[in-house]
């Protein structure tokens, strides 16, 4: 039986990130090896061109799967039918910006996108937001949505986890696929936790396994926590084929499932689970089941983790609170 193709939008399709993804989108690896795609790409007028030159590459690459590709400069044709939505595109940064004014540029972008997704996407739409501030943006666009089950909008912490996995991995001298049930908490900012309390490395309890709480605190975190900016420093740029990277794992996971025995770390509205205030946008361990994704529940948090999760999640509040301010949601 021949397959309905999937519709994908992807938002900053002519950035880095974009470069990076959207060939693996269509070579199969977002959603399956045996599941066609049509892409969608939205960009602003002044992209519209690079994307045009991205879509002949990706023409030129012959992917069996890809069954269109058509791009837009307008949020309610780009959304039009979409089934997965990858909201990359959003304003950095810049000299002289204030936070404030970071939260209220996105706004204007993310404001009307979920606008547009909650008219003119398809029922079964799942939104996955990837520019920064992601959980604060993902926040607005879902808001801005409210024809659209709120826990279909979610925000990127999977390039955290992956890179927490190789941290881990680097210091104990395993391999990553030996480490299960890592978990990324709160924003996807410096102030995320990385938790490996409950993590297992090869069966053992990976605190236990490191047993080095001073190394957990001084090195591992922050190197996690901070990675993005070592890559801006180092790179002149901020991550992109990494951050395309766990994008394609994000939705795969949400889409096809979660492995036994393990979870994964996805930003999503909270349920109040662990204590974080219902409907913060915040990373929380999940497994993933056709289609759904389920909070772990039960673990137990000590006193480490209670702290470092209760200050990322304080951050989330105050983000919540100015883009309130701003009329944003
Ligand atoms: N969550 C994460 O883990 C993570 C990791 C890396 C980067 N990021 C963020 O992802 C975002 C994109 O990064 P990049 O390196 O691809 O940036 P980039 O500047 O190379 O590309 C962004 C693209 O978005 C487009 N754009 C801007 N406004 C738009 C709009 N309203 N609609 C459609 N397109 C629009 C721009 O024209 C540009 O082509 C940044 O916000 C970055 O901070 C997030
Ligand atoms: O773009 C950034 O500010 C950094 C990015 O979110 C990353 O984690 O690499």
């Amino acid at each position: 039986m021949t397959r309905t193709p999937v519709n994908v939008t992807v938002t900053g399709a002519a950035g880095q990130i974009g470069y990076a993804l959207l060939f693996r989108i269509a070579s199969g690896h977002l959603l399956g090896a045996d599941v066609p795609v049509k892409l969608r790409l939205l960009e602003i007028p002044q992209g519209v061109k690079a994307a045009e030159g991205t879509a002949m590459e990706l023409d030129d690459c012959a992917f069996p799967l890809l069954k269109g590709i058509d791009i837009f400069d307008e949020p309610n044709q780009g959304f039009e039918g979409a089934n997965v939505a990858l909201l990359v595109g959003a304003r950095p940064r810049t000299k002289g910006m204030e936070r404030g004014d970071l939260l209220a540029a996105n706004g204007g972008i993310f404001k009307p996108q979920g606008k547009a997704i909650n008219d003119h996407a398809a029922d079964d739409i799942k939104v996955l937001v990837v520019g920064n501030p992601a959980n604060t943006n993902a926040l607005i666009a879902q808001a801005a949505a409210p024809d659209v089950p709120a826990e279909r909008f979610t925000a990127m912490t999977r390039l955290d986890h992956n890179r927490a996995l190789t941290q881990l991995a680097q210091k104990t001298g395993v391999s990553v696929e030996d480490i299960k049930r890592l978990t990324i908490w709160g924003n996807h900012s410096a102030t995320q936790y990385p938790d490996i309390f409950h993590a297992e490395i090869a069966g053992k309890n990976a605190a236990d396994v490191v047993n080095d709480e001073k190394w957990l605190a001084d090195t591992f975190i922050p190197t996690v926590a901070k990675r993005g900016a070592a890559i801006i420093e180092a790179r002149g740029a901020s991550s992109a084929a990494s951050a395309a990277n766990a994008a394609i794992d994000h939705v795969h996971t949400w889409v096809n499932g979660t492995a036994a025995g393990d979870w994964a770390s996805m930003g999503i509205p909270s349920d109040g689970s662990y204590g974080v205030p219902e409907g913060l946008i915040s990373s929380f361990p999940v497994t993933c089941t056709d289609g759904k994704y389920e909070i772990v529940q039960g673990l137990e948090i000590n006193d480490f983790s209670r702290a470092r999760i209760d200050a990322s999640v304080q951050e989330l509040s105050e983000e919540r609170d100015a883009v309130r301010e701003l009329g944003l949601i």
